[in-house]
């Protein structure tokens, strides 16, 4: 019996699928802008220090490889929260927030879904931005929550619609959840100011919505920690218990290691043991319990200060060639004479910048001069190097005149 007949092929994946294209394309001069993922000035993946260092450190201690809880690695649960809310945060002070381990940033997206869709009091519909990181819609889908959107891009001015999303933010129905890309906005790499921040902040207090961030690049975006956790840390100022997803893939680099986080604020210790024990019932069906490595291997450097204090340049390192990047590339298409004003490459922050560029421009590109991007326009700025900018910006510019 042929059980599969019927099984149709997927779609590739919109910003997978960019990459396959890339690594079959046989022209030397070919650019990969599509993958969010960090590549040095010679266009190569990037392994930090830190963690080479943090990697013998774990190779010298041959520990055995017990299964973790389902929780995770106790000491990588408590530094990571840390970093996320700062070392003085009254709330995780008052052991009232609630971390489990997840399987980096789209596993604490699934955890955290999943256990609101179980346990919100509220309508169970999270509001995602428009646009927004392509697989937050599937997970959404798949933890059990309906999908409602918010405005966020203004294509006019390459922008934030903060007209559009107050206005969105004020029209969902009261204590809606909605999900906050705490730094470095995928893909459009626009973020609110603080100003902006305190007031998508007064309107969430408001409505009393559940602020649900997801902050998969702390560090990166800024250059610097603190100023990255602006948002996040603000909210919990203001007294609301906010839930986080945390992502080390780009920040640490550890993208195939799969280290993340999610956490919740709750009321009290004695809440965060019934939210912890329900989020345990959530992973323990998914799988079971978390990844040893990428655990002890965030814990070693944060843990760590001198490693931690080299990471922090490290990251800074990252975060300075993707700014000069920006530069570099508007300069170029404005000596080009490229139509259009392109101050948002600039004014845009971490991985990416959204070009404008229209999906038969972004097809020409990759057709008649391999530069491979995804259809939206987004490039990763990671993807530029001194080596390969002249000729990404002279034939952006011409696939525009
Ligand atoms: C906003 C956001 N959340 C969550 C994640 C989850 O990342 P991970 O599961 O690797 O931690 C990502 C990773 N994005 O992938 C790069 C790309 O868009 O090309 C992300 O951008």
């Amino acid at each position: 019996i042929e059980f599969w007949r019927g099984v149709p092929m997927g779609p590739p994946d919109p910003i997978l699928g960019v990459t396959e294209a890339f690594r079959r394309d046989t022209n030397k001069y070919k650019i990969n802008v599509g993958v969010g993922a960090y590549r040095d000035e010679n266009g190569k993946p990037y392994v930090l220090d830190s963690v080479r260092k943090a990697e013998d450190i774990l190779h010298s201690q041959r520990s055995d490889k017990e299964y973790l809880p389902i929780t995770g690695l106790n000491d990588f649960l408590g530094l990571a929260a840390k970093l996320a809310y700062g070392p003085d945060s009254k709330p995780l002070k008052e052991n009232r927030i609630a971390v489990v381990q997840s399987i980096s940033g789209t596993g604490a997206l699934r955890i955290g879904m999943e256990f609101c869709s179980a346990f919100y009091p509220g309508v169970r519909a999270i509001y995602l931005p428009k646009p927004t990181w392509g697989a937050h819609p599937a997970i959404a889908e798949k933890a059990g929550l309906s999908i409602r959107r918010y405005r966020y891009f203004d294509e006019k001015t390459m922008g934030l619609n903060f007209e559009g999303l107050k206005a969105d933010l004020e029209d969902a129905f009261d204590g809606s959840i909605i999900l906050l890309h705490a730094c470095a906005q995928n893909p459009t790499g626009v973020d609110p100011t603080p100003e902006q921040w305190k007031e998508i902040e007064e309107i969430i207090r408001r409505k009393q919505h559940l602020p649900f961030f997801d902050m998969a690049y702390q560090g990166f975006a800024s250059g610097d920690v603190d100023v990255d956790a602006f948002a996040l840390r603000y909210f919990v100022e203001k007294g609301h218990q906010v839930a986080l997803c945390q992502s080390f893939a780009k920040n640490l680099g550890l993208y195939g290691e799969r280290a993340g986080t999610f956490s919740m604020i709750t009321s009290s210790p004695e809440e965060r043991e019934r939210v912890v024990s329900q989020l345990k019932r959530v992973i323990r069906p998914l799988y079971s319990s978390p990844p040893l490595h990428p655990a002890q291997l965030v814990a070693t450097i944060l843990g760590d200060p001198a490693l931690y204090a080299q990471w922090l340049g490290e990251v800074k390192k990252m975060a300075d060639r993707i700014i000069d990047m920006r530069h570099k590339l508007y300069n170029r298409l404005i000596e080009l004479q490229t139509p259009g004003s392109w101050e948002h490459i600039k004014s845009q922050i971490g991985m990416f910048s959204f070009t404008g560029l229209t999906p038969e421009q972004v097809d020409i590109l990759g057709k008649y001069a391999s530069i491979w991007m995804t259809r939206d326009g987004r490039i990763s700025m990671a993807g530029l190097n001194d080596h390969n900018l002249e000729y990404f910006a002279e034939n952006v510019s011409k696939a525009i005149k």
